[in-house]
Protein backbone atom coordinates (compact mmCIF):
# COMPACT_ATOMS: atom_id res chain seq x y z
CA UNK A 1 0.00 0.00 0.00
CA UNK A 2 1.45 3.47 -0.76
CA UNK A 3 2.66 5.73 1.79
CA UNK A 4 0.79 8.73 2.05
CA UNK A 5 1.59 10.47 4.66
CA UNK A 6 4.70 10.13 6.66
CA UNK A 7 5.92 11.95 9.67
CA UNK A 8 9.66 11.65 10.32
CA UNK A 9 11.11 12.36 14.17
CA UNK A 10 9.12 15.47 14.16
CA UNK A 11 9.02 18.21 17.10
CA UNK A 12 6.96 21.30 17.34
CA UNK A 13 7.30 24.12 19.55
CA UNK A 14 5.88 27.69 20.20
CA UNK A 15 8.64 29.00 22.19
CA UNK A 16 8.59 26.77 25.25
CA UNK A 17 5.73 25.11 24.94
CA UNK A 18 6.48 21.58 23.30
CA UNK A 19 3.24 20.71 21.31
CA UNK A 20 4.73 17.71 19.70
CA UNK A 21 8.10 15.93 20.38
CA UNK A 22 9.87 13.36 18.06
CA UNK A 23 6.84 11.68 16.54
CA UNK A 24 7.56 9.39 13.63
CA UNK A 25 4.42 7.62 12.34
CA UNK A 26 3.05 6.89 8.43
CA UNK A 27 -0.64 6.37 7.39
CA UNK A 28 -1.19 4.64 4.05
CA UNK A 29 -3.31 4.09 1.14
CA UNK A 30 -6.57 3.39 2.41
CA UNK A 31 -6.31 3.49 6.49
CA UNK A 32 -8.13 4.72 8.78
CA UNK A 33 -6.45 6.20 11.59
CA UNK A 34 -7.27 7.39 14.70
CA UNK A 35 -5.64 9.91 16.33
CA UNK A 36 -6.30 9.81 19.80
CA UNK A 37 -4.88 12.00 23.20
CA UNK A 38 -6.55 14.06 25.93
CA UNK A 39 -6.92 18.08 25.39
CA UNK A 40 -3.37 19.82 24.86
CA UNK A 41 -1.98 16.09 23.78
CA UNK A 42 -0.54 17.52 20.21
CA UNK A 43 -3.48 15.97 17.93
CA UNK A 44 -4.48 19.30 16.06
CA UNK A 45 -0.55 20.12 15.93
CA UNK A 46 0.18 17.09 13.96
CA UNK A 47 -2.81 18.38 12.08
CA UNK A 48 -1.59 21.43 11.30
CA UNK A 49 1.95 20.26 10.28
CA UNK A 50 0.17 17.87 7.83
CA UNK A 51 -1.40 20.16 6.43
CA UNK A 52 1.83 22.44 6.23
CA UNK A 53 0.12 25.20 8.05
CA UNK A 54 3.02 25.24 10.34
CA UNK A 55 6.62 23.61 9.80
CA UNK A 56 8.14 21.61 12.35
CA UNK A 57 10.61 22.80 14.70
CA UNK A 58 12.63 19.85 13.17
CA UNK A 59 12.13 16.81 11.57
CA UNK A 60 10.16 16.62 8.32
CA UNK A 61 6.56 16.00 6.70
CA UNK A 62 5.70 14.10 3.50
CA UNK A 63 1.90 14.31 2.17
CA UNK A 64 1.22 12.72 -0.99
CA UNK A 65 5.28 12.71 -1.76
CA UNK A 66 5.68 16.35 -1.20
CA UNK A 67 6.70 18.54 1.53
CA UNK A 68 3.03 20.42 2.71
CA UNK A 69 4.70 23.52 3.75
CA UNK A 70 6.47 24.38 0.51
CA UNK A 71 4.64 26.95 -1.27
CA UNK A 72 3.80 24.98 -4.49
CA UNK A 73 1.99 22.42 -2.56
CA UNK A 74 0.56 20.94 -5.39
CA UNK A 75 -1.32 17.96 -3.77
CA UNK A 76 -3.29 20.27 -1.19
CA UNK A 77 -6.01 19.14 -3.73
CA UNK A 78 -5.81 16.06 -3.16
CA UNK A 79 -5.89 16.79 0.93
CA UNK A 80 -9.53 17.42 2.65
CA UNK A 81 -9.54 18.75 6.28
CA UNK A 82 -12.01 19.11 8.74
CA UNK A 83 -11.37 21.72 11.44
CA UNK A 84 -12.12 21.10 15.20
CA UNK A 85 -14.29 24.37 15.00
CA UNK A 86 -16.28 24.62 11.33
CA UNK A 87 -17.17 28.39 11.17
CA UNK A 88 -18.65 29.95 8.03
CA UNK A 89 -20.45 33.14 6.77
CA UNK A 90 -23.82 32.70 8.06
CA UNK A 91 -25.19 35.03 5.40
CA UNK A 92 -24.81 31.94 2.69
CA UNK A 93 -26.88 29.30 2.15
CA UNK A 94 -25.21 25.80 1.66
CA UNK A 95 -25.16 25.29 -1.49
CA UNK A 96 -23.03 29.16 -1.57
CA UNK A 97 -20.78 28.00 0.93
CA UNK A 98 -19.60 24.73 -1.28
CA UNK A 99 -19.37 26.79 -4.58
CA UNK A 100 -17.31 29.23 -2.60
CA UNK A 101 -14.75 26.43 -1.41
CA UNK A 102 -15.06 24.68 -5.16
CA UNK A 103 -13.67 27.37 -6.53
CA UNK A 104 -11.15 27.41 -3.90
CA UNK A 105 -10.09 24.01 -5.05
CA UNK A 106 -11.18 24.40 -8.33
CA UNK A 107 -13.24 21.59 -8.06
CA UNK A 108 -16.21 21.64 -10.57
CA UNK A 109 -18.76 22.94 -9.20
CA UNK A 110 -20.99 20.07 -10.74
CA UNK A 111 -19.90 17.69 -8.34
CA UNK A 112 -21.49 19.57 -5.10
CA UNK A 113 -25.41 18.79 -4.96
CA UNK A 114 -24.25 15.05 -5.08
CA UNK A 115 -22.06 16.11 -1.87
CA UNK A 116 -24.89 17.78 -0.31
CA UNK A 117 -26.86 14.76 -0.79
CA UNK A 118 -24.23 12.39 0.51
CA UNK A 119 -23.87 14.45 3.39
CA UNK A 120 -27.43 14.22 3.94
CA UNK A 121 -28.21 18.06 3.69
CA UNK A 122 -29.70 18.17 0.07
CA UNK A 123 -33.14 19.51 1.78
CA UNK A 124 -31.52 22.61 3.00
CA UNK A 125 -28.76 23.29 0.29
CA UNK A 126 -31.03 26.45 -0.50
CA UNK A 127 -31.41 27.77 3.48
CA UNK A 128 -28.55 30.27 5.02
CA UNK A 129 -25.91 28.28 7.24
CA UNK A 130 -26.96 30.76 9.40
CA UNK A 131 -30.04 28.51 10.37
CA UNK A 132 -28.50 25.42 10.77
CA UNK A 133 -28.10 23.24 13.52
CA UNK A 134 -24.80 22.59 14.99
CA UNK A 135 -25.15 18.96 13.34
CA UNK A 136 -25.81 20.41 9.94
CA UNK A 137 -23.12 22.78 10.10
CA UNK A 138 -20.95 19.81 10.99
CA UNK A 139 -21.79 17.76 7.87
CA UNK A 140 -21.16 20.68 5.81
CA UNK A 141 -18.04 21.05 7.20
CA UNK A 142 -17.56 17.13 5.82
CA UNK A 143 -19.12 17.75 2.10
CA UNK A 144 -16.34 21.04 2.07
CA UNK A 145 -13.56 18.38 3.00
CA UNK A 146 -14.86 15.55 0.67
CA UNK A 147 -14.47 18.06 -2.07
CA UNK A 148 -12.41 16.48 -5.13
CA UNK A 149 -12.34 13.41 -3.80
CA UNK A 150 -9.26 13.91 -1.61
CA UNK A 151 -6.91 11.17 -1.09
CA UNK A 152 -6.01 12.11 2.28
CA UNK A 153 -8.47 13.38 4.92
CA UNK A 154 -7.71 15.41 8.35
CA UNK A 155 -10.54 14.96 10.15
CA UNK A 156 -10.07 16.97 13.67
CA UNK A 157 -12.75 15.81 16.26
CA UNK A 158 -15.37 15.27 13.83
CA UNK A 159 -18.07 13.69 15.44
CA UNK A 160 -18.46 16.73 18.04
CA UNK A 161 -21.82 18.03 18.35
CA UNK A 162 -23.22 14.90 16.16
CA UNK A 163 -26.44 12.70 17.55
CA UNK A 164 -25.86 8.81 17.90
CA UNK A 165 -28.01 8.64 13.94
CA UNK A 166 -26.11 11.61 12.80
CA UNK A 167 -22.71 9.73 14.05
CA UNK A 168 -23.65 6.42 12.13
CA UNK A 169 -23.93 8.22 9.33
CA UNK A 170 -20.44 10.16 9.64
CA UNK A 171 -18.74 6.78 9.81
CA UNK A 172 -20.97 5.09 7.00
CA UNK A 173 -19.11 7.74 4.63
CA UNK A 174 -15.57 7.12 6.41
CA UNK A 175 -16.30 3.88 5.13
CA UNK A 176 -16.69 4.65 2.11
CA UNK A 177 -14.33 6.92 1.50
CA UNK A 178 -11.73 3.79 3.08
CA UNK A 179 -13.34 1.17 0.43
CA UNK A 180 -12.44 4.48 -2.27
CA UNK A 181 -8.90 3.58 -0.81
CA UNK A 182 -8.76 7.33 0.61
CA UNK A 183 -6.42 7.53 3.51
CA UNK A 184 -9.06 9.13 6.91
CA UNK A 185 -7.28 10.17 10.04
CA UNK A 186 -9.96 10.97 12.62
CA UNK A 187 -8.76 12.51 15.74
CA UNK A 188 -10.42 12.45 19.04
CA UNK A 189 -10.71 12.84 22.94
CA UNK A 190 -12.23 9.01 23.30
CA UNK A 191 -11.16 5.82 22.17
CA UNK A 192 -14.50 3.64 23.02
CA UNK A 193 -16.17 5.47 20.37
CA UNK A 194 -13.66 4.18 17.69
CA UNK A 195 -13.70 0.77 18.16
CA UNK A 196 -14.62 -1.16 14.97
CA UNK A 197 -14.14 2.36 13.12
CA UNK A 198 -10.66 2.55 12.63
CA UNK A 199 -7.55 -0.17 11.33
CA UNK A 200 -5.46 1.77 13.51
CA UNK A 201 -4.88 3.93 16.77
CA UNK A 202 -2.21 6.20 17.22
CA UNK A 203 -2.19 7.83 21.02
CA UNK A 204 -0.50 11.29 21.84
CA UNK A 205 -0.05 11.95 25.14
CA UNK A 206 1.49 15.79 26.00
CA UNK A 207 2.78 15.48 22.26
CA UNK A 208 4.81 12.29 22.09
CA UNK A 209 3.32 9.19 20.63
CA UNK A 210 3.10 6.57 23.37
CA UNK A 211 1.02 3.84 21.32
CA UNK A 212 0.32 2.85 17.68
CA UNK A 213 -1.50 -0.43 16.23
CA UNK A 214 -4.64 -2.04 15.54
CA UNK A 215 -7.05 -2.66 18.52
CA UNK A 216 -5.84 -6.36 18.75
CA UNK A 217 -2.09 -5.28 19.19
CA UNK A 218 -2.52 -2.68 21.93
CA UNK A 219 -4.77 -5.22 23.77
CA UNK A 220 -1.79 -7.56 23.47
CA UNK A 221 0.64 -5.63 24.17
CA UNK A 222 -1.35 -4.02 27.02
CA UNK A 223 -1.98 -7.82 28.06
CA UNK A 224 -4.61 -6.73 30.57
CA UNK A 225 -6.43 -8.89 32.59
CA UNK A 226 -9.67 -10.34 31.46
CA UNK A 227 -12.50 -10.33 33.97
CA UNK A 228 -14.87 -13.62 34.79
CA UNK A 229 -17.59 -13.74 36.33
CA UNK A 230 -19.64 -16.71 37.11
CA UNK A 231 -22.94 -17.05 38.89
CA UNK A 232 -23.04 -19.96 41.98
CA UNK A 233 -25.80 -23.17 42.02
CA UNK A 234 -25.63 -22.87 45.35
CA UNK A 235 -23.42 -20.09 47.46
CA UNK A 236 -24.29 -22.25 51.15
CA UNK A 237 -23.03 -25.16 49.74
CA UNK A 238 -19.66 -25.92 51.68
CA UNK A 239 -18.02 -27.45 48.38
CA UNK A 240 -18.18 -23.83 46.64
CA UNK A 241 -15.50 -22.88 49.20
CA UNK A 242 -13.36 -25.99 48.26
CA UNK A 243 -13.75 -25.55 44.77
CA UNK A 244 -12.56 -21.64 45.19
CA UNK A 245 -9.61 -22.76 47.29
CA UNK A 246 -8.68 -25.47 44.48
CA UNK A 247 -9.35 -22.87 41.31
CA UNK A 248 -8.22 -19.51 42.22
CA UNK A 249 -8.33 -16.17 43.95
CA UNK A 250 -11.84 -15.43 42.94
CA UNK A 251 -13.53 -12.27 44.78
CA UNK A 252 -17.20 -12.25 45.91
CA UNK A 253 -19.18 -9.74 44.29
CA UNK A 254 -22.23 -10.58 46.19
CA UNK A 255 -23.99 -13.69 47.85
CA UNK A 256 -24.08 -15.51 44.24
CA UNK A 257 -21.63 -14.33 42.38
CA UNK A 258 -17.55 -14.31 41.99
CA UNK A 259 -15.25 -12.95 39.53
CA UNK A 260 -11.21 -12.65 39.22
CA UNK A 261 -9.45 -11.06 37.12
CA UNK A 262 -7.27 -13.34 34.63
CA UNK A 263 -3.95 -12.29 33.37
CA UNK A 264 -3.60 -14.11 29.85
CA UNK A 265 -2.03 -16.97 30.72
CA UNK A 266 -4.75 -17.96 33.49
CA UNK A 267 -7.59 -16.89 31.25
CA UNK A 268 -8.10 -20.64 29.67
CA UNK A 269 -7.46 -22.33 32.78
CA UNK A 270 -9.89 -20.80 34.84
CA UNK A 271 -12.37 -20.98 31.90
CA UNK A 272 -11.85 -24.70 32.16
CA UNK A 273 -12.61 -24.95 35.58
CA UNK A 274 -15.49 -23.20 35.85
CA UNK A 275 -17.05 -25.11 33.14
CA UNK A 276 -15.94 -28.23 34.59
CA UNK A 277 -19.34 -30.50 34.97
CA UNK A 278 -17.95 -30.35 39.18
CA UNK A 279 -18.18 -26.54 39.21
CA UNK A 280 -20.84 -24.87 41.43
CA UNK A 281 -21.25 -22.63 38.51
CA UNK A 282 -25.01 -21.91 36.79
CA UNK A 283 -23.49 -19.15 34.45
CA UNK A 284 -20.45 -17.36 33.36
CA UNK A 285 -19.75 -13.80 31.62
CA UNK A 286 -16.02 -13.00 30.48
CA UNK A 287 -15.86 -9.18 29.97
CA UNK A 288 -12.47 -8.11 28.12
CA UNK A 289 -10.85 -5.19 29.22
CA UNK A 290 -12.71 -1.71 27.64
CA UNK A 291 -11.08 0.35 25.26
CA UNK A 292 -11.17 3.06 28.27
CA UNK A 293 -9.09 1.00 30.70
CA UNK A 294 -6.75 0.39 27.59
CA UNK A 295 -6.28 4.45 26.86
CA UNK A 296 -5.65 4.40 30.88
CA UNK A 297 -2.69 1.53 30.44
CA UNK A 298 -1.06 3.17 27.70
CA UNK A 299 -1.48 6.95 29.29
CA UNK A 300 0.08 5.67 32.67
CA UNK A 301 2.53 3.61 30.91
CA UNK A 302 3.57 7.07 28.82
CA UNK A 303 3.42 8.70 32.46
CA UNK A 304 5.62 6.07 34.57
CA UNK A 305 8.18 6.24 31.38
CA UNK A 306 8.72 10.37 31.96
N1 LIG B 1 -0.21 28.71 18.49
C1 LIG B 1 0.15 28.22 19.68
N2 LIG B 1 0.92 28.94 20.51
C2 LIG B 1 1.31 28.44 21.72
N3 LIG B 1 0.98 27.21 22.18
C3 LIG B 1 0.19 26.46 21.39
C4 LIG B 1 -0.26 26.92 20.11
N4 LIG B 1 -1.01 25.93 19.54
C5 LIG B 1 -1.03 24.90 20.43
N5 LIG B 1 -0.31 25.23 21.52
C6 LIG B 1 -0.08 24.35 22.70
O1 LIG B 1 0.42 23.12 22.21
C7 LIG B 1 -0.12 22.02 22.95
C8 LIG B 1 -0.84 21.07 22.01
O2 LIG B 1 -2.01 21.68 21.50
P1 LIG B 1 -2.98 21.01 20.43
O3 LIG B 1 -4.00 22.03 20.06
O4 LIG B 1 -2.17 20.41 19.35
O5 LIG B 1 -3.66 19.83 21.29
P2 LIG B 1 -4.91 18.91 20.98
O6 LIG B 1 -4.50 17.52 21.27
O7 LIG B 1 -5.43 19.19 19.61
O8 LIG B 1 -5.95 19.40 22.07
P3 LIG B 1 -7.55 19.55 22.01
O9 LIG B 1 -8.09 18.17 22.08
O10 LIG B 1 -7.84 20.35 23.23
O11 LIG B 1 -7.90 20.26 20.75
C9 LIG B 1 -1.02 22.63 24.00
O12 LIG B 1 -0.25 22.79 25.19
C10 LIG B 1 -1.35 24.02 23.43
O13 LIG B 1 -1.62 24.94 24.46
Amino acid sequence: MAERVEVSDVSKSYGKVHAVTNVSCVFREGETIALVGHNGAGKTTLIKLMLGLIRPTSGTVRVLGEDPSAGQFEARQRLGYLPENVSFNMALTGRETLAFYARLKRVPLDSIDALLERVGLGHAADRRVGTYSKGMRQRLGLAQALLGRPRVLLLDEPTTGLDPALRRSFYEIVAELRADGATVVLSSHALTELEGKADRVVIINRGAKIADGTIEELRSIANLPTRIRVRLSDAADSSVNDWIGRTGAWKRVNGHMLEIDAGPGEKISLLRSAASPDAPVTDLDVVPPTLDELYAHFLGAGEAGR
